[in-house]
């Protein structure tokens, strides 16, 4: 990635001047079930990767997730998510055209201001935006991040979190009721009615497009040391893909600011 160089401020992003070569994020979808790992195993390669002390706008590698793309909720649809009754596996819950947008304007080496989701009160929290730089990586996570297929055609590599289901509905009680604010009756009405068959019909069926399957998420240690390694090798100044991802526009557009 280009390092240093004067650049002025331009529509959130920084023009570089004189920068010809400036390598492209290497954008990593990560997608899976609900509580299969997706975070946990995206942490993972970030720590393994060495990049959990380095100030946020230095950081080589940056984790993203589908939640912050929620559209907001009508009167008339909050007091039904707070029922657990509105669907949130469905593909029509998320701004699919914010993200592509977002991803697009990362991938053009423009900085981004995303959302951030509050999962307690089901919406975006207010006037909290959090700004991402186009890191060398960039990992995006969700349960449909493979579902579109404009989004699904911008990664440059593919992983799906296989977690058994059995695993996956346990470990999402506990962590809905400890960190979502839920109780049991909502989090299983939610889970039978409208969770599970979305991800039987939106979810599952994109593994297809998985370039590596990780069975049993992040305790998959091998799997992760594989894709940390891959990565690495990626990144290297002297690698093929490092070469494919510079880009060959004397008007780049960078924004991270260093
Ligand atoms: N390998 C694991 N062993 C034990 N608990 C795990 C493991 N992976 C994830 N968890 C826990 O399960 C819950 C869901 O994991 P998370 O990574 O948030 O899943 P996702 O991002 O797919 O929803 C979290 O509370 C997390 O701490
Ligand atoms: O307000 C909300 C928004 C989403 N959900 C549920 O979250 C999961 C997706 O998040 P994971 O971290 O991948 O589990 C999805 O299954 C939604 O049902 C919610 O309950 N409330």
């Amino acid at each position: 990635m280009a390092s240093s160089g004067k650049g002025d401020q331009t529509q959130g992003a920084v023009r570089v001047n004189g920068f010809n070569d400036v390598p492209k994020p290497f954008l990593i979808g990560v997608g899976g079930g609900t509580a299969s790992g997706k975070s946990t195993v995206c942490s993972k390669i970030m720590t393994e990767l060495g990049q959990n002390e380095i100030d946020q706008k230095q950081k080589q590698v940056v984790i993203i997730s589908q939640e912050s793309f929620y559209y907001p909720l009508s009167s008339t649809d909050e007091p039904r998510a707070s029922r657990g009754q509105y669907n949130f596996d469905h593909p029509s819950a998320v701004d699919d055209e914010l993200i592509l947008r977002t991803l697009s304007d990362l991938k053009c080496g423009k900085a981004v201001k995303i959302p951030e989701y509050d999962f307690v009160t089901h919406s975006r929290k207010p006037d909290a935006w959090r700004t991402v730089y186009p890191a060398d990586v960039i990992l995006f996570e969700g349960i449909l991040v493979f579902y579109f297929k404009d989004i699904r055609e911008l990664f440059d590599m593919k992983l799906f979190v296989d977690t058994d289901a059995d695993t996956r509905l346990s470990r999402r009680v506990v962590r809905d009721i400890e960190e979502r604010g839920r109780d049991l009756d909502q989090i299983l009405h939610q889970y039978t009615s409208l969770v599970k068959p979305a991800f039987e019909e939106f979810c599952l069926p994109t593994k297809k497009y998985a370039d590596v399957i990780i069975p049993r998420g992040a305790d998959n240690t091998v799997a992760i040391g594989l894709i940390v390694q891959h990565i690495e090798d990626l990144l290297k100044p002297n690698s093929n893909l490092c070469a494919k991802r510079l880009r060959h526009n004397s008007d780049s557009l960078v924004s991270r600011p260093h």
